[in-house]
């Protein structure tokens, strides 16, 4: 008995419901301090305000609270585990202990970027050797004081800023320069979808030039835009592609595939180009040659151009290595019918049907894409040389749009700010509550019925943008 005259089992159980009462006040407190501290407010995002943070009913807030610090701490888990293989791939063998030194460094330097972002801290400038130091560093300069940290700036800039830090590191370094992070997973992403790749060449092998055969193909290329962070496993494409696709069609929420359809077919454009601003590796990007290849084949272009990105801005994106890698993969597979596909693919490249873009920083940059033009003229004159641009992705979506809580049913021309260099679409799945384009009131009846319908990945949009009047024929 204990001096209270209870039993040790029943003071053992007071204390246990005592300790979780406990827990319970005490992450309430420490909620409700963060919100205090940090000035984050209990809405939504207001309409036409930035996505930001500091709106905790916003998919901008669980991203800051829930992927981007699981997204560093899997990546300081995966070094710390890997060290030995790392060190053995990238440093020679008399600089073992210095590559093992430089590890240890990148490995404090993550962990304190993580601290930086938990506790909200000021974008810092960069001091290395990036190629794109000046253009951020006056970027950060030039942000308001107020919204320079990472719960006060608009999300694209933080997510954009975290993922720039993180390439630094390595790419500061001596010995792993060369090392993507997220490598791996992007391979794993591609290799294990190999079933869907089977599938899908061989139902895209003899198809018609008709509409229904485009918009199909369009539609396997939204799908597997589907994936998302929240389960790194999630992202392997694990929809039975071909059986289920037309289940899905009531969960496109807007489709302009026939305009999309008219625009490659029109022979009045002296444009014999496309253009694909690729989002993420593995079985999407496989999906972006199936959809190059016939955009070839049927005569709609004589090249595609694909944009990749300089470094991950996001885990899964496709960087030049990426693309390699999968043409790679693709032509050295075992099965006769995917290697035949990869070598075609590769006598593409050859042949200047499929070109790789030289890669620009201007896609992981925190710009909007409406800035392309005085920040990135360059690469905006050769858009405006496109038949159509094709814009993929969430984050690519988000960055047309600026980042902002348009209202749902604004038109999408008045959201681009401008930019319109071509004929462009967008094939995205709805990640975010950055959107344009729906019916009115469309947008509000469905949060009624599924208030996360618009961080889910459920819902997709093919929405297209006529650039005609802007570039005159
Ligand atoms: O690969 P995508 O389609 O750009 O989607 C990834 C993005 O979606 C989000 O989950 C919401 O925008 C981001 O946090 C993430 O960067």
């Amino acid at each position: 008995m204990d001096p209270e005259g209870e039993s040790p089992s029943a003071v053992a159980t007071v204390h246990a419901t005592d300790n979780k009462n406990a827990d319970q006040n005490l992450t309430k407190i420490f909620k409700t301090d963060f919100d205090a501290k940090y000035n984050i407010v209990d809405i939504p995002t207001p309409l036409n305000a930035f996505m930001s943070g500091q709106y905790k009913r916003s998919y901008a807030y669980s991203t800051l609270q829930n992927e981007l610090p699981v997204v560093l701490t899997k990546v300081i888990d995966s070094i710390t585990k890997e060290k030995n293989e790392l060190v053995a791939q990238f440093a020679p063998t008399n600089f073992v202990q210095n590559s093992r030194e430089e590890l240890k460094i990148i490995i404090g330097l993550i962990s304190r970027l993580k601290y930086e972002l938990q506790t909200d801290k000021p974008f810092q400038q960069f001091n290395g050797d990036e190629p794109d130091r000046e253009q951020w560093n006056n970027f950060i300069t030039h942000l308001p004081e107020e919204g320079r940290t990472y719960y006060r700036a608009c999300c694209m800039h933080t997510q954009s800023y975290m993922y720039r830090k993180l390439y630094s590191f390595v790419e500061n370094s001596i010995f792993l320069k060369e090392f993507d992070f997220f490598a791996k997973i992007k391979e794993q992403s591609l290799t294990k979808s190999q079933n869907e790749i089977l599938s899908l060449s061989k139902y895209t092998r003899r198809t018609e030039h008709s509409l229904e055969m485009f918009s199909e193909l369009l539609k396997y290329n939204l799908w597997s835009n589907r994936g998302d962070i929240g389960d790194n496993d999630a992202h392997i494409f694990n929809m039975k592609v071909l059986d289920d696709f037309t289940t899905l069609d009531q969960y496109i929420l807007a489709n302009n595939s026939k305009e999309i359809w008219n625009c490659l077919c029109t022979r009045r454009s002296n444009r014999h180009r496309v253009d694909i601003v690729v989002d993420s590796a593995g079985f999407e990007l496989f999906t972006d040659f199936i959809l190059a290849e016939y955009i070839i084949e049927k005569g709609m272009a004589e090249k595609v151009c694909f944009h990749v990105k300089a470094h991950s801005g996001f885990v899964f994106n496709a960087t030049a290595r990426d693309f390699d890698f999968t043409l790679k993969y693709l032509s050295n597979h075992s099965d006769y019918i995917i290697s035949l596909l990869g070598r075609k693919f590769l006598e593409f490249c050859k042949q200047d049907k499929f070109e790789l873009s030289p890669t620009s920083y201007f896609w992981t940059s925190p710009n909007a894409f409406h800035c392309m033009r005085s920040f990135e003229p360059e690469l905006y004159t050769s858009l405006q040389r496109s038949k159509l641009i094709i814009f993929k992705g969430d984050l690519n979506y988000r960055k047309l749009l600026s980042d902002v809580c348009w209202e749902s049913s604004q038109d999408m021309k008045t959201c681009l700010g401008g930019f319109v260099p071509s004929n462009l679409c967008a094939v995205r799945t709805i990640k975010s509550e950055v959107i344009c384009g729906l019916r009115a009131g469309f947008c509000d009846d469905l949060l009624k019925q599924e208030p996360q319908w618009m961080s889910s990945g459920k819902y997709g949009l093919i929405q297209y943008v006529d650039g005609s009047r802007e570039f005159g024929y």
